[in-house]
């Protein structure tokens, strides 16, 4: 069977995973009025059979590293369902497996971090430069032909939700980055939709980042987010029981034309990102153990690391370290660091 038979029979993960198979695509629709285009390897883009002012423009990626793979299975047993007819989304979609070499080498990348590669089109010298070339090209596509805006009620429409599972222990489970833009993407909807998932914490971001979500926020203003839903493990042996909330809401805003609830700013934790710890030199450690968990905090003044003669120490009110990694490329982000935040619950969500 081809990538595209297969595609069609519901098998979305394993056609994109079949790398050694040459890559078929194609459209389709099924009876219903729902159709499909099998973009790319890992890209799929459906239709809803009717679409107005009010339809939403959703992305919903995973892999992007490739050893996340919980996410990977959520959107398999999604895809089947709408694949076969048996969930029938209301709003555009494009599903995507993101880097099935990656996946299939247990790896989180092969050459660099493809969530580095999204600040601009890449020179095209590895496969994960190539493959992120190629997800901003489909991306462009999809939001290109589709409004930003649902004018009468003033709701964004487009939706980015780059779903990834810490590598570390962290105090939250589940957690979210929304990225930096300058477009107000940070709307009551989305968190609202988070706190549907069960998602426990969302990070402010507050300058540009060169990930998959920012691409989203920063080019098109989509709500984006970066989604952390639990930790790594190997395909196949993940319990998706653990991601159900999440599974919930996204089947809930995939079926609905608009969103009743609204976030009155209760349950959902808020830091705002204080500052991104850079790795400059080789020198660069911090002052605590590779393992330590997400969103450990220090009190103000502690030692947190130091890169030859720079000595960076938690400022005033104190810290919590995000990602900590000191085996990053140089150039590259070897933690955050988060404060808790108080914000409006207004329309657009703004830090007070
Ligand atoms: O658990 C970890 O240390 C890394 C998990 C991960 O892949 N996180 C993303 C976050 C991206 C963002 O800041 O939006 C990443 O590092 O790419
Ligand atoms: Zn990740």
């Amino acid at each position: 069977m081809s990538s595209l038979e297969r595609v069609k029979a519901g098998e979305f993960l394993s056609a994109t995973l079949d790398i050694d198979s040459e890559f078929v695509g194609g459209e389709w629709k099924l009876q219903s009025g729902v159709s499909f285009q099998l973009r790319a390897r890992g890209v799929l883009s459906i239709e809803p059979a009717t679409v107005s002012a009010q339809t939403k423009s959703i992305i919903v990626s995973s892999g992007v590293h490739g050893d996340e793979t919980g996410p990977i299975e959520l959107l398999q047993h999604l895809s089947e369902e709408i694949l076969k007819g048996q969930f029938e989304p209301v709003h555009r979609l494009l599903l995507i497996i993101a880097h099935p070499t990656a996946t299939l080498a247990h790896t989180r990348f092969i050459t660099e971090n493809m969530n580095r590669l999204f600040a601009s089109r890449n020179e095209p010298i590895n496969i994960d430069r190539e493959i992120a070339n190629m997800l901003q090209q489909e991306v462009d596509f999809f939001y290109q032909n589709s409004d930003t805006l649902d004018v009468e009620s003033g709701h964004l429409l487009r939706w980015h939700l780059d779903l990834h599972s810490a590598i570390r222990d962290s105090a939250h489970y589940t957690f979210a980055v929304s990225p930096h833009s300058t477009y107000p993407t940070r709307s009551n909807a989305l968190f609202a939709f988070l706190e549907q998932a069960d998602v426990e914490a969302v990070l402010l971001s507050r300058t540009d980042s060169p990930t998959f979500s920012w691409y989203s926020a920063a080019k098109y203003g989509a709500q984006a987010l970066t989604m952390e839903l639990g930790r790594v493990a190997r395909l196949g042996e993940n319990d998706l029981e653990l991601l159900s909330a999440f599974d919930a809401a996204l089947r809930l805003l995939l079926t609905s034309q608009d969103q009743a609830y609204r976030w009155q700013g209760d349950k959902l934790i808020v830091y705002k990102v204080t500052r991104t710890l850079t790795k400059e030199t080789d020198d660069f450690q911090f002052n605590f153990p590779a393992s330590q968990a997400n969103f450990t905090f220090f009190e103000q003044g502690c030692l947190l690391g130091q890169d030859q003669d720079k000595k960076y120490f938690s400022l005033e009110g104190g810290e919590a370290v995000v990602f900590p990694n000191p085996n990053v490329a140089l150039g590259q982000r070897a933690c955050l660091l988060v404060q808790q935040a108080a914000v409006s619950s207004e329309e657009q969500i703004e830090v007070i």
